[in-house]
């Protein structure tokens, strides 16, 4: 094993074994030659160890007998000189030692000193560096780059790979003098299988697949967990994996600078980093050709095989447009002698996937871009915090967005906040249209009591003439015509700023998984893929058609057929539309529905509270009023009208603010309409002759929901459509696999795990055992699981099998083993509450520290109702709108089926399916919003004891996190 102690100033030594005295010799020499320029210190250890150093650097030379491990290196060393010098030496060692030097051209005349034979040169492939090999096999690599090896500082762990160990070195800045030639120690160890879970894998290197990827356009949060999903995916799959370092302008300038190779540890806790770390540009010359066949040359040369672009609808179109090149890119390549024939004939097609990552959410086909939800979080966070000084000056706000010349963010923005008026480039209308449309709006808002206003303004918006919009122009109309005391906030990059929200990285995480076994199952025939998101689904589309979709939204934009453009969005994206204009434009004095379709709904919220509760009460309610119906709160639950008759119609001004408060402002509980006293809860329905219900909230909901249904036959008050909105941080309602408030809760526990887990990371040897909500469902310690990378998670539907914790403890020794005494290994255990009632977090992590022995230790963190989260996630305020709305029309649609069993001229027969179906759950299913009726689902397809649906829809979930930490499972 690699030997790392500190000697002088933090300085530490790279230590290299020799397993042959006669190999040790020729050590000593070429390390005493190489740090010539600069030996300050060194000297025989003892008599199978030298420490050479000069003030930079120092290499202890190590004598460990062993003839097999010799001939190993005899081996090595042979396959290194086979290789052509036109070959990059990165794409065929596992591990090698780098050095980085401001003066290659001195230390080149240094390497020909050494006058060993196996050493070779900058060429015009490597400009920037040069390369020896030692007498060891180690390749030895001297670069004039600004980061010989990731953009990370701190260093990753060493490894042993063929019996050489290479120790990490490293060195305070301070202690090196100006005048050294080597002004920086960094290192390289090239491994790919060195982790515990990994299979062990003896491909040779030239024959792995190599898969890179590179972050593209404006950075958008979550771009560093798809880079490492992708990077860990790659070698998890026995691949080597590439990153491009700063985008296309990587590809462009090409060499070992900008194509390196990556290890397991360098996207070690890249989850919880905002931006890329991989750099991103937007590079002009990529958009010539020029450009595009300097980088089909460069990933030739590097000995790529497939590459990933994670960016935006120009960072897709550029990919799309070198995919259909690429032929022609490598003929001229081959005609030019810059590739050989053998490279002509191994590259031949240049496999290729997109993962959408833009903050804009403009790219057609997928429903998200990695970092649009995080932007939306941002805006949403800045949008409540104007509110505040607006509420209290009575003033209006003019907040401008950025989306390009997309509307998305400035829609659901619209959306989270309950904005009065937005500007959006899909739907535009003429300069007196939108000034009179947006005066008319705002007045009547004002009139109603609201004390502010706020209007959005996407920053690509637009007039029908396709002339600008500016915040200015809209300042100038809120000032002149209704004399408003307005403000104008541009909020700028803050809205790319931090870390992404829980949302981004399971979407980056998951996409960028897919995207590797994308481009491993793909042939030549295959279309290159785009990895998108439907609903809650993770598909592959067609990269060709998603990007001829978009630009034919572009398209339709610039030949003012605005009706064409919206129609190329997608259906969501109207939905939402749709949603936002009905229930923040509506005039209630002219409600859309004649008197005769207008319906008295109530609802009620039921368990405990959840984000975006108040959101859907608040959507229902308005959306309500905008039809005509009137909107009737149930107070307190159950318990509430059996007992208190606690029924009041919703009142608009009553509710502003609701959209985005936390908790329950109706009030809830869980208790049951059984519990409180049906008969009651019957009567009260007949009296206020309800036409339908909502009910909001989690399992008890769907008990509830179960109950009345069922009590349909003795009542008929209860014969009108019911519909269960799930809300609960749990997700274990049947019928749905996500309910509202699961990713306000997400995010409050992943904040909750970056904390802890920083603590953890500051402290050597340190782990953190984290007890996670959600009764006997694993699905929020999953999701944190794989949102914040914890070493292990423990959930009801598995237990805690002793093997298993057995196991988990001693990766964690290994881990922090491999860590050598370095801080930033702090780990992370997520144990769902129920998935042992005989061990609590505290517990586990008294065991941890006990089976450590002194090692590493363990400690407890209980987050509790943290997790029912604060304020509710732009996600739980969106969704809740979209959910409540269709709530509605479904009442309204199913009012018929029901009319005449509830008049009471036909008897009620429970046994029709068609009646028990208005008795329904509204959930997300795959890639849609499903209705599914509460007696099949309550039959067939829950376990009443364990309150949980029977199918967990996230059960594949659980290997991706765990292999994505490299968890050994037993
Ligand atoms: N038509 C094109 N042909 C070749 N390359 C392109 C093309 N369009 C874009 N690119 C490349 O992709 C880069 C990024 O594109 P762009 O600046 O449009 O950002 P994006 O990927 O759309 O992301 P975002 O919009 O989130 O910033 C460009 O700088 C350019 O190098
Ligand atoms: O960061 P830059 O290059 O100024 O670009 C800003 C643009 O990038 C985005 O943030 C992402 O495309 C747009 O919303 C915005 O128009
Ligand atoms: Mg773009």
């Amino acid at each position: 094993m690699a030997v790392n102690t500190p000697i002088v100033n933090g300085t530490s030594y790279a230590t290299v074994v020799a397993y042959s005295k006669d190999s040790y010799q020729k050590a000593v020499e070429f390390y005493s030659k190489l740090l010539e320029l600069n030996v300050s210190n060194g000297g025989i250890c003892s008599d199978n160890e030298t420490l050479l150093s000069n003030s930079a650097i120092a290499v202890k030379v190590s004598l460990q007998e062993n003839e097999n491990k010799q001939t190993e290196i005899d081996n090595q060393i042979k396959y290194l000189n086979s290789i052509s010098k036109t070959n990059d030496w990165r794409s065929h060692v596992n591990q090698s030692l780098v050095f980085n030097t401001t003066d290659l051209e001195s230390l080149q005349d240094a390497f020909k000193q050494l006058d060993y034979p196996n050493q070779a040169f900058p060429s015009d492939l490597l400009p920037m560096q040069l390369y020896t090999i030692d007498p060891l096999g180690n390749i030895i690599g001297v670069t004039s780059t600004k980061n010989a090896v990731s953009t990370k500082s701190n260093l990753p762990g060493s490894s042993t790979v063929s019996g050489t160990a290479v120790a990490t070195a490293t060195h305070t800045p301070g202690s090196v003098s100006k005048n050294h030639s080597f002004t920086d120690l960094s290192y390289l160890v090239k491994t790919s299988n060195n982790y515990p879970s990994l299979p062990k894998d003896t491909t040779p290197l030239a024959q792995k697949k190599s898969i890179a990827v590179m972050t593209s356009g404006g950075d958008a949060q979550g771009m560093n967990s798809n880079v490492r999903a992708i990077v860990r995916s790659t070698i998890f799959k026995g691949c080597r994996a590439f990153v491009v370092m700063e985008g296309y302008e990587g590809l462009v300038k090409g060499g070992p600078e900008y194509i390196k190779e990556f290890t397991w540890e360098d996207v070690r806790g890249w989850s919880a980093e905002g931006g890329t770390n991989i750099g991103t540009a937007r590079c002009l010359e990529f958009r010539q050709r020029e450009g595009r066949l300097l980088g089909a040359q460069h990933l030739i040369e590097a000995g790529v095989d497939a590459l990933i672009v994670c960016g935006g609808d120009g960072s897709l179109t550029g990919a799309d447009l070198f995919r259909s090149e690429w032929p022609s890119l490598i003929k001229e390549l081959l005609d030019n002698k810059r590739i050989t024939e053998e490279q002509h004939t191994r590259y031949q097609h240049l496999n290729i996937c997109g993962t959408v990552g833009s903050i804009d959410n403009d790219m057609s086909t997928t429903d998200a871009t990695i970092g649009a939800y995080s932007a939306l979080d941002r805006i949403c966070t800045a949008i409540d915090y104007v509110e505040a000084t607006a509420n209290s000056h009575s003033r209006a706000f003019v907040v401008e967005v950025m989306g390009r010349n997309c509307g998305w963010l400035a829609l659901l923005a619209g959306i989270a906040t309950s904005a009065d008026y937005i500007f959006i480039p899909e739907k535009p209308a003429t300069s007196s249209e939108w000034q009179d449309q947006m005066c008319d709006i705002v007045a009547k808002h004002r009139a109603r009591g609201k004390r502010t206003t706020i209007v959005i303004v996407a920053e690509g918006a637009i007039a029908a003439d396709l002339t600008p919009i500016s915040t200015a122009d809209v300042h100038k109309v809120l000032v002149d015509r209704l004399g408003l005391d307005t403000r104008i906030t541009t909020l700028g990059h803050v809205q790319r700023g931090g870390t992404a929200v829980a949302y981004d990285r399971m979407l980056a995480t998951l996409q960028g998984v897919e995207a590797v076994n994308a481009v491993l199952e793909s042939s030549p025939e295959t279309p290159s893929p785009l990895i998108a998101i439907n609903e809650n689904k993770i598909v592959r589309k067609p990269l060709v058609e998603s990007v001829k979709l978009t630009k034919a939204v572009a398209a339709a934009i610039q030949a003012k057929d605005f009706k064409k453009a919206m129609s190329l969005r997608d259906t969501e994206f109207i939905e939402h539309l749709n949603n936002f204009m009905a229930i923040n434009s509506a005039d209630h004095n002219t409600p859309k529905l004649s008197e005769d379709k207008r319906l008295k709904i109530a609802i009620v919220n039921v368990g405990a509270p959840a984000g975006g509760i108040n959101s859907a009460v608040y959507s229902m309610a308005t959306y309500c009023m905008s039809q005509g119906h009137k909107p009737y709160g149930i107070y307190n639950g159950w318990s509430g009208l059996a007992r208190h008759e606690s029924v009041r119609s919703l009142d608009w001004k009553e509710m502003i603010g609701w959209q985005s408060r936390g908790g329950s402002e109706l009030g809830t509980n869980r208790v049951t309409p059984e519990e409180a006293d049906i008969g009651m809860v019957a009567y009260y329905f007949q009296k206020y002759q309800f036409d339908g219900l909502i009910i909001v909230g989690g399992f008890e909901a769907f008990t509830s929901l179960h109950q009345l249904e069922k009590a349909r036959e003795s009542y008929p008050a209860f014969r009108i459509p019911m519909v269960l909105l799930p809300a609960t941080l749990s997700n274990n309602v049947p019928g749905t696999e996500y309910s509202l408030g699961c990713d306000t809760s997400l995010n409050a526990l992943m904040e909750y795990c970056d904390v802890v887990k920083q603590s953890a990371a500051s402290t050597r040897g340190r782990a953190f055992v984290v007890d996670c909500q959600g009764g006997n469902s694993g699905y929020l310690a999953t999701c944190a699981s794989l949102s914040v990378g914890a070493a292990a998670s423990y959930v009801p539907e598995e237990g805690i099998r002793l093997e298993q914790l057995q196991q988990d403890i001693t990766s964690l020794g290994e881990s922090f083993e491999r860590a050598e005494g370095r801080n930033g290994f702090g780990k992370l255990i997520l144990k769902s509450t129920n998935a042992s009632k005989a061990m609590s977090a505290e517990d586990i992590a008294k065991i941890i520290t006990a089976e450590a022995q002194g090692e590493f230790d363990a400690k407890a963190a209980v987050p509790g109702h943290i997790q029912q989260g604060g304020i509710p996630s732009p996600i739980d305020r969106t969704r809740a709108t979209r959910l409540a709305v269709r709530a509605v029309d479904f009442i309204e649609k199913s009012q018929s089926t029901l009319e005449v069993t509830r008049a009471g001229d036909e008897d009620y027969n429970s046994d029709n399916k068609e009646l028990a179906d208005t008795a329904t759950v509204l959930g997300i299913k795959g890639s849609h919003v499903a209705f599914s009726g509460i007696r099949k689902l309550y039959d067939f397809e829950t376990e009443i004891e364990k309150r949980m649906p029977k199918v967990i829809h996230w059960e594949q979930t659980r290997a991706i996190a765990d292999h994505l930490v490299g968890r050994k499972r037993v």
